[in-house]
């Protein structure tokens, strides 16, 4: 099985890559998307529009995306020779992608929220927010390249 996991590296790490691209994507849009719900001003029928829009991003691209990065991700953990767990950087990126996956079902909920016409969260909250990927990006980018 070992064996398998090695042949396959470059295959799983390109993978991996590809798929954080794009849960990134839908982690970086769908907070703006829901600035941009609470800000509309009440412009008749917007609000199923963005529902619409929220609700598509988050089962056609994150929810696919996220799992499909976590999949690839553990093929390289169990990749021999990956992962030395006695360095620093393989804990630094574990914390950082527990976040990332923590902040992905925080905008799942508020995405049900809205849907429910319950929404409380602010703009600038959600603006506010929106930082938290990328502080986790700069900290799993770095942990993985530099390997401190
Ligand atoms: C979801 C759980 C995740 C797991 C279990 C995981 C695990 C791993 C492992 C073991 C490697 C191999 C490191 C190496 O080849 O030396 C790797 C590579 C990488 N990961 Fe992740 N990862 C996850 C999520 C993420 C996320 C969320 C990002 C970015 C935001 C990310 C970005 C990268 C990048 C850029 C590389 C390639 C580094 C290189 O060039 O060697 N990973 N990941």
């Amino acid at each position: 099985m070992t064996d398998i996991l090695a042949s396959l590296y470059p295959w799983t790490k390109a993978l991996h890559i590809i798929s954080v691209v794009a849960w990134m994507a839908g982690l970086f849009y769908l907070p703006r998307l829901f600035v941009y719900h609470v800000e509309q001003d009440g412009v008749a029928g917007l609000g199923p529009v963005f529902e619409t829009m929220e609700r598509r991003l988050l089962r056609a691209i994150m929810n696919p995306a996220m799992i499909a990065t976590w999949i690839f991700g553990l093929m390289l953990v169990f990749t021999p020779g990956i992962v030395d767990w006695s360095e620093v950087w393989p804990w630094t990126k574990a914390a950082s992608v527990l976040g990332m996956t923590w902040f992905h079902h925080w905008l799942a909920r508020r995405r049900k929220d809205f849907a429910a016409g319950q929404n409380r969260t602010t703009g600038r909250s959600f603006r506010m927010m929106n930082e938290v990927p990328t502080l986790l990006l700069v900290v799993i980018v770095i942990s993985v390249v530099v390997k401190f």
